[in-house]
């Protein structure tokens, strides 16, 4: 059966061998800003580490936010006291752009990563190349040692890796890498359902030394609060901001 994520993978291998025979003309970017050291930083302070996401539309909500401002919400979620940014470059499931992420990096000093779909260690130099902080690893997107190749070209370049999983297999899998930021994903890619309990399953199987992420389907303080109760104190929230009239007012109660 032919999942959505399939189906994204498959798009991002041929956008992939189309681009990579392109020369890069950007000028060279900032270097890396730490994108785990800032969310550790929050934790370490006592807050909250949030990754406050820019996100256009997705393939399950389709247009998420008409007045799509990315700089604006760039400078809003760092007023609110947001840690990181998260920025959707895909352009044919989520309407992004890399366009988007090199504005939102250009409004703010917070650390910024590439939300899109790594295939190829070629996507690591080319999101440094937009700026870029740190990359998402989706683990069951990958095998093994695409993984860790991908990963490899990440630290090279100074970035971090967020690496995603969605059951206690792909966190075994993501342990065997170097990076110590693991997210869970409560939303799973091939079906788009939810569950919160995704998190609070897999937090007990991670181990303490990890910065340990919660990610998708989180709305309110609430949800923040009962997950911290398990000492779960990072996360990465798009939708439930982008919708807000006041996106600094907004962050300010999920993390003040
Ligand atoms: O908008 P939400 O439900 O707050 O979710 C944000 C984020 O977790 C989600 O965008 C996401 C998590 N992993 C991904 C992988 C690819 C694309 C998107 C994602």
């Amino acid at each position: 059966m032919s999942t959505i994520l399939d189906k994204i993978l498959a798009t991002k291998r041929s956008e992939v061998a189309a681009r990579r025979t392109a020369p890069v003309t950007r000028p060279e970017p900032s270097p890396p800003r730490g994108f785990k050291a800032a969310l550790d930083a929050k934790v370490a302070a006592g807050g909250f580490g949030l990754i406050a996401e820019i996100k256009k539309a997705s393939p399950s909500k389709g247009l998420i936010r008409p007045d799509f401002d990315p700089p604006a919400h760039a400078r809003a979620y760092a007023a609110g006291g947001a840690a990181c940014l998260s920025v959707l470059t895909d352009q044919e499931y989520f309407q992004g752009h890399e366009d988007y992420l090199i504005a939102a990096r250009a409004a703010c000093d917070l650390p910024v990563i590439r939300k899109d779909f790594m295939v190829d260690p070629w996507q690591v130099a080319e999101s440094r190349s937009i700026g870029a902080d740190a990359i998402l690893i989706i683990v069951a997107a990958l095998e093994d040692g695409a993984m860790a190749e991908i990963e490899a070209a990440a630290i090279e370049l100074g970035m971090d890796v967020l690496v995603e999983v969605h059951d206690a297999d792909e966190l075994a899998r993501a342990l065997k890498l170097k990076s110590r930021l693991i997210g869970v994903n409560n939303r799973n890619l091939k079906t788009f359902e939810v569950d919160l309990q995704k998190t609070y399953e897999l937090v007990r199987h991670a181990p303490r030394d990890c910065t340990f992420v919660a990610e998708s389907g989180l709305t309110g303080r609430a949800d923040l609060d009962a997950m911290a109760e398990h000492d779960i104190r990072c996360f990465l929230i798009g939708e439930s901001l982008m919708r807000q009239d006041d996106v600094e007012a907004a962050t300010r109660g999920l993390v003040g």
